[in-house]
């Protein structure tokens, strides 16, 4: 079967190294790491926002070759900054998602992500989570092939991590494809996949228990299993950046 990410040797300078992924219709794939491991830059490359190298396609579509109205269809990217400073309403950024005006959609999503009370509200103004969702519905509005969401679940309510990991889970059982960048490495267990990136590279790629229980995690994290949880590995020192 062809992938619908194929992903070949993207790269970042200093950030991200020769990364190739193929990613499946309807998968849900989390993606973990570190600190400064390589999430963020991973997920832009894939984006198009930034790569120094590489190549991604998606059903075949060379990403780089796509006009900027069709991209959207293709790929969308919310990133984990809440940065909405401008005094724009909560519908109008909605909006900004969608190449073409298209209001049955944009009041679509502020159903979805129960946006209706803040609609109107300059987005400036909203709090960090009511923020997130509004990035969220961003993304999800032109209903792209492959969503990449940078810590969607931050900074929301024990509600809205729920809510949103059924909606993520609507979008890729409608055909979409999802990587999520998580922090919650439990949190994984709801995903299809998980990813494990560090130093810039991928180490592990693996169904979520597996993930969960293996080297790859702990040496990364610099943690281990303590019953149900997690704990400090005793001999974790100090790690240098890269
Ligand atoms: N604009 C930039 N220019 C240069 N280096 C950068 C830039 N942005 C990030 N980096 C560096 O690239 C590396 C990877 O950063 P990245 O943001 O991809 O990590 P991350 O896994 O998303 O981290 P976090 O969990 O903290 O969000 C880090 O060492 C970071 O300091």
């Amino acid at each position: 079967m062809t992938p619908r990410v194929e992903a070949r040797g993207v790269t970042i300078d200093q950030r991200l190294r020769s990364a190739d992924l193929d990613l499946g219709p309807g998968e849900l794939v989390a993606l973990i790491g570190r600190n400064g491991g390589g999430k963020t830059s991973l997920l832009r490359a894939l984006a198009g926002i930034e790569a120094d190298g590489g190549s991604v396609r998606i059903d075949g579509a060379s990403l780089e070759k796509q006009s900027p109205a069709r991209r959207p269809y293709l790929v969308t990217f919310a990133p984990a900054s809440r940065d909405l400073t401008w005094p724009i309403r909560v519908r109008d950024v909605i909006a900004l998602g969608l190449p073409r005006p298209d209001r049955d959609r944009v009041e679509a999503m502020i159903r979805l992500l129960e946006l209706e009370q803040l609609a109107d509200r300059p987005a400036d103004r909203l709090s960090t989570g009511e923020r997130a969702r509004v990035l969220t519905a961003r993304a999800l509005a032109p209903s792209p092939k492959l969503l990449l969401l940078d810590e969607p679940l931050s900074n929301l309510d024990p509600y809205w991590v729920l809510r949103l990991l059924e909606i993520l889970r609507d979008a890729v059982e409608a055909g979409a494809t999802a990587l999520v960048a998580v922090h919650d490495i439990d949190r994984i267990r709801e995903f299809d996949r998980a990813i494990l990136i560090d130093d810039g590279a991928i180490r592990a790629d693996l169904p979520p228990s597996q993930m969960l229980e293996s080297t790859e995690v702990a040496e990364a994290f610099r943690i281990q299993r303590d019953g149900a949880g997690w704990r400090v590995r005793p001999t974790a020192g100090p790690r240098s950046s890269r």
